[in-house]
């Protein structure tokens, strides 16, 4: 991890763990730029549902990557989605800039995954599975991780806050 406070802040984890949530307003509460790379694609080339089902998902990777590729170029906040950590060259990019990893329990999932936006999380079981292939790659490039499953938002990102202006003091 890299403690130079030009490098942007990604958050990491799990479907529904509150990435695009905590994200934003960690940004406003840090005073840096947010992306979100699941909504550049989405600009960029459509609904993310779509284009899983018209392209496949190694198209929607190759999209997402050269997204994540652009945002991790700048200072500030970068929300990921849920599986782009799976590609090596954001793993590579991921170890030259501050990771949060968002954790979330599978008892406070249920009631946030009741949508049709998430092409690979149909219910909870499908969830719990992607999770499980994942989780020892998103501890692995974690600098920090932060549970949401049963805290205000605000009190979350007060924590990531604290711990990134920790940082910023020498104290990393
Ligand atoms: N701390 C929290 N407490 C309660 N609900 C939350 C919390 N954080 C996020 N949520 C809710 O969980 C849902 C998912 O949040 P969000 O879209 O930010 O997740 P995400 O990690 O960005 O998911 P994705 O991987 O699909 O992009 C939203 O309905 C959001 O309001
Ligand atoms: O976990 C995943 O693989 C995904 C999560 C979402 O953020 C989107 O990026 C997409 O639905 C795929
Ligand atoms: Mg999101």
């Amino acid at each position: 991890m890299s403690s130079e406070l030009s490098t942007p802040v990604v958050l990491i984890g799990p479907p529904a763990a509150g990435k695009t949530r905590v994200g934003k307003r960690l940004a406003r509460r840090l005073h840096l730029p947010f992306v979100d790379t699941d909504a550049v694609v989405v600009a960029q080339h459509g609904p993310i549902p779509a284009l899983f089902a018209e392209h496949g998902e190694p198209y929607f990777r190759q999209l997402e990557r050269a997204a994540v590729a652009e945002a991790v170029r700048e200072p500030g906040v970068v929300s990921l989605g849920g599986g782009a950590v799976l590609d090596p060259a954001t793993q590579a990019d991921l170890a030259e800039t501050r990771v949060v990893l968002l954790t979330v329990r599978p008892e406070a999932i249920a009631r946030r995954i009741d949508n049709a936006k998430r092409p690979l999380v149909t219910d909870l079981e499908s969830w719990k599975r992607l999770v499980a292939a994942r989780s020892d790659l998103y501890h692995s490039l974690a600098d920090y991780t932060a549970d949401t499953s049963s805290r205000p938002i605000d009190t979350i990102v007060e924590e990531i806050a604290a711990w990134v202006e920790s940082q910023k003091e020498g104290h990393a």
